[in-house]
């Protein structure tokens, strides 16, 4: 079963087309994670699967149905967070608002609005504060957050939203080490499908069930052309050190964790380059 899929999609910002012919599919019960280069089109990708962005060409679809798929732009935008959560990348975090009034903002899709502000949405709250450390941070101001703090409480945002699909824009972001472990393991237990955009490598390598990458056939002019995804798979293969070495312009080596049933990836720079 499909969760998304992106048929023909083409993206356009400021007046340049900077994504195309781009076909993606996210099967229902996945985590896909998209990597890329700074600018490559990770997040512009992201924001059309989440149907904030209209795709300049091609479609944007998502499930409605066991065997049905519909145009996420012509959902109204209260039925299509109830199907899909979206956390960005960045949020403005005012004064005005504490972590818990912030954070119940996610219910707002679920819920009538005679019907908020019950003791079922206050433990859902909660309990989303308590699964990203924050359960004590509750009433604080927003703008008293850390950023790795805030970008927890927007996830817990994300969280009480309990969509089937959850779309994540760099959610290790400023989080610590632990943080960023800890994090994954609440999203894999919570999210029933789930993709996001990664910078970090090694995690992408061990957390995603399928890797997207956003970038350019070898040899394309990268400031002249639209990006598009150019390789979809396994983790393990999308990440051999050719491809990472074509895509990233790095080297890199699959090594298994002397302690533990897992493959880490250990970047390096290339043989010609000069070590840094
Ligand atoms: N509002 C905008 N107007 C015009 N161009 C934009 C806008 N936002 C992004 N771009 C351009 O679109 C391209 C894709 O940007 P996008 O943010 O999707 O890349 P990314 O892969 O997520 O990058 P990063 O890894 O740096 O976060 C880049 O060339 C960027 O400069």
């Amino acid at each position: 079963m499909t969760a998304l899929r992106l048929a023909g999609v083409a993206a356009r910002l400021g007046g340049r087309t900077v994504l195309r012919d781009v076909d993606l599919e996210v099967p229902d019960g996945t985590r896909l994670g998209i990597i890329g280069v700074n600018g490559a089109g990770k997040t512009t990708l992201l924001r059309v699967l989440a149907g904030v962005l209209t795709p300049s060409a091609g479609t944007a679809l998502i499930a409605d149905g066991p065997d049905r798929l519909v145009d996420l732009r012509r959902l109204p935008a209260r039925e299509r967070a109830r199907r899909l959560a979206f956390v960005p990348q960045e949020d403005v975090m005012t004064a005005e608002l504490r972590v818990g009034e912030m954070v119940a903002l996610g219910r707002v899709p679920q819920t009538r609005p005679w019907a908020r502000g019950g003791r079922a949405e206050h433990e859902l709250v909660r309990a989303a504060l308590d699964a990203v450390g924050l359960a004590d941070r509750i009433d604080s101001a927003c703008d008293q957050l850390s950023g790795g703090e805030r970008r927890r409480a927007v996830l817990a945002r994300g969280l009480v939203q309990q969509c089937p699909v959850m779309l994540l824009d760099e959610p290790t972001n400023h989080l610590d080490v632990a943080w960023q472990l800890d994090l994954l393991g609440v999203l894999a237990a919570r999210a029933r499908t789930l993709v996001a955009t990664v910078h970090d490598l090694d995690l992408a390598l061990r957390f995603f069930d399928r890797l997207a990458v956003v970038g350019w056939p070898a040899g394309a002019d990268r400031t002249a052309e639209p990006a598009s995804v150019v390789a979809v798979g396994p983790p393990g293969e999308v990440l051999s050190a050719a491809h990472v070495e074509s895509h990233f312009g790095v080297g890199s080596v699959q090594v298994p964790h002397p302690a533990r049933a897992q493959l880490h990836l250990l970047i390096h720079p290339r043989e010609d380059a000069s070590p840094i």
